[in-house]
């Protein structure tokens, strides 16, 4: 038998499954490790004050650059706008005519590979999952804790209210997760452009066009019954204090590393895990993992020199190991390790462990896009945020997310966003619930350092469903509009209906689907039902088929947890790390 290790249990990435899983686990008592590829910037302004969220996103210190398809044509591909090549010269090109001889690079998809993970250079907006979104996991599994009544104990055990007065029982206030919103005191004067296009929207989704300088106050994050049903406007909640510091599982790390007398949490930082451990018992035992020490090892990272490599080594754990590199990297270490697909395993001479045919399979995400014109003069507001129900909906449950204001967001590519002047003004939207999970993350080799292919295969299934729900939520907000009045009218409109253009239904579906964006990728290790030969773990995030190996991060949802995963992902690392300990005191 191994000596026993200093640690009992060992976690593979601190965003916002690992992170604080394992700052839990420190303070129950157990003696855990954290491995992360990144190091830490929670003292870096950039990444620390929240508004510099765009430069987090693009800063080459913490970036990991992923390269995807949205499609398994590369014509339809290479007709996204922000399509991104390698010139060879060490810049970028981004757009449809690339300089002869740039290399093909894709879609960009930025990561963060940092203490806190995404959660470090995300919008920091906080959003709950659509209650079904949690029922569906009782539903598959028969696990009553999953239940979205449930749930909300998990959001109350994260959260630090700062913005409700104590006592709400939504809410809570004592955790480490700072929650706020912003002042939307702007709604009540009602000679604003933006206040008039808010009446509007209201009175095209049902609400009462006097009653908005209340409604967009609503608590976004509050409880509500038939809280799926609801269409308002609600006030966005961020994950950061009032002050506008970030909030992310970083702080609760750092919290906990404070105190090394009480709680046993080691942090190796820029440590790559490249496989996990198993030993030789008939139901394989994960004991640890395997690890390559450096910086920039991985070449998603824009640093990373070809050929460099660091020392490997290995380290045990007594108890478990808990994958949570993300729903990009937690598949591949899998497959690395032996669990995943048979036959995609052994085509790279990797020894199958464990058949598991649904890990990297399934990968689901939001489509976005948005409606962005250029106004007469500015649009002075805040900004508006709406949930809404858009007419085809296959059920009564409100399927867009939106956010407007003088801003624009049109996905990724490197040096996002494109400023286009104090007349810019948009309304982004995200479409929840994607009828098609058909994406997948595949191993391109068994060399760790490589990264995977990544294919979204955007409205792969039913895709013309989704597609005519984003025009009418795109067709809904532009005629709301229409009411913002001088001096601001009219909006030229940028896209889908580029000004001067023939605009129709199709033309704009066409429009989303050749340039529909993502950033809220799930589902790639996913919890499932005994009989579902796709699942892949448990409802206890244990990974079928061996043992003392779980997955705990957004790549185990069933489904794409409502508009945002950050803070889902938050609550589903409070329930793992409940359900760990329990194990753990049982044994
Ligand atoms: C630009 C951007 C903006 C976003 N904005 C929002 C938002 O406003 N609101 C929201 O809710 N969501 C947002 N998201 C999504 C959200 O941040 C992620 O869904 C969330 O962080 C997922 O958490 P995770 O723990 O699954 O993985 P991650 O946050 O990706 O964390 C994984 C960690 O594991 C580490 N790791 C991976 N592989 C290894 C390895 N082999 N060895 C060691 N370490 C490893 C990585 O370095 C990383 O730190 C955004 C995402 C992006 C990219």
């Amino acid at each position: 038998a191994p000596a026993a290790s200093p640690y009992d249990y060992i976690v593979v990435g601190s965003g916002p499954g690992g992170g604080p899983l394992a700052a839990n686990l420190a303070r129950a008592g157990y003696s855990t490790l954290l491995i992360e590829a990144g190091g830490d910037e929670g003292d870096n302004p950039t990444y620390a004050d929240i508004p510099n969220f765009n430069e987090a996103a693009n800063d080459e210190l913490t970036r990991w650059d992923f390269w995807v398809k949205h499609s398994d044509d590369p014509a339809r591909d290479l007709k996204f706008e922000h399509t991104t090549w390698d010139t060879g010269d060490g810049t970028f090109y981004v757009g449809l005519e690339p300089p002869e001889g740039a290399k093909l690079l894709g879609i960009q998809y930025p990561r963060a590979s940092v203490l806190g993970g995404c959660a470090m250079h995300n919008a920091g907006v906080c959003s709950l999952p659509a209650d079904d979104d949690w029922n569906i996991i009782v539903n598959k599994t028969g696990d009553t804790s999953w239940s979205a009544a449930n749930m909300r104990k998990y959001f109350k055990i994260i959260e630090k209210n700062d913005y409700l007065p104590a006592g709400n029982p939504a809410h809570g206030y004592d955790g480490w997760l700072s929650t706020s919103v912003a002042d939307a005191s702007w709604a009540k004067n009602n000679s604003l452009p933006a206040t008039k296009i808010l009446k509007k929207m209201a009175e095209l989704t049902g609400q009462d066009p006097e009653n908005v300088a209340n409604l967009v106050n609503s608590d976004i994050l509050g409880e509500y019954e038939n809280a799926d049903e609801i269409t308002s406007f609600y006030n966005m909640a961020t994950h950061a204090s009032k002050e506008g510091k970030r909030s992310s599982p970083n702080n609760y790390i750092r919290a906990t590393l404070a105190d090394p007398a009480k709680y046993p949490l080691t942090v190796k930082l820029h440590t790559l895990v490249t496989r996990v451990l198993f030993d030789n018992s008939t139901t394989p035992r994960a004991i640890g993992v395997e690890v390559m020490e450096g910086e920039s090892l991985y070449k998603a990272d824009p640093k990373h020199v070809d050929g460099t490599k660091g020392p490997i080594s290995q380290i045990l754990a007594n108890r478990e190991v808990i994958i949570s590199g993300g729903t990009f990297n937690s598949p591949q270490i899998l497959k690395l390790s032996g669990i995943g697909p048979a036959a995609e395993l052994t085509k790279f001479n990797i020894p199958v462990i464990k058949d598991l045919p649904g890990v990297g399979e399934r990968l689901g995400d939001n489509y976005e896009g948005s409606l962005l014109a250029l106004g007469q003069s500015p649009v002075e507001s805040g900004l508006i945020t709406l949930l809404f129900r858009t007419p085809s909906a296959p059920t009564k449950k409100r399927n867009i997310y939106t956010w407007c204001g003088a801003f624009s967001f049109e996905g990724f590519w490197p040096g996002f966003p494109t400023n286009y002047g104090p007349k810019q003004y948009e309304c982004a939207l995200v479409h929840m619930a994607p009828k098609s999970q058909a994406g997948s993350v595949r191993l391109l080799s068994a060399d760790p350092q490589d990264v995977p292919e990544i294919n979204f295969r955007f409205f792969e299934h039913e895709g013309d469903k989704d597609l005519h729900e984003l025009v009418e939520a795109a067709n809904i907000l532009r005629e709301a509009w229409q009411a913002a009045g001088e001096p601001v009218l009219p909006f030229d409109e940028l896209h889908p209906c580029p000004k001067g253009t023939n605009c129709t239904d199709a033309s704009q579906a066409e429009y989303f689907k050749l340039q529909a964006y993502s950033h809220h990728a799930t589902s790639t290790c996913a919890i499932g039902g005994d009989d579902d030969p796709m699942a892949v773990l448990d409802s206890k995030f244990r990974v079928r088929g061996v043992q003392g190996l779980r997955v705990v991060d957004a790549s185990a949802f069933p489904v794409v947890p409502g508009a945002f995963p950050s803070c889902p992902t938050m609550m589903l690392s409070a329930k793992a790390s409940e359900d760990i300990i329990a194990d753990a005191r049982k044994a």
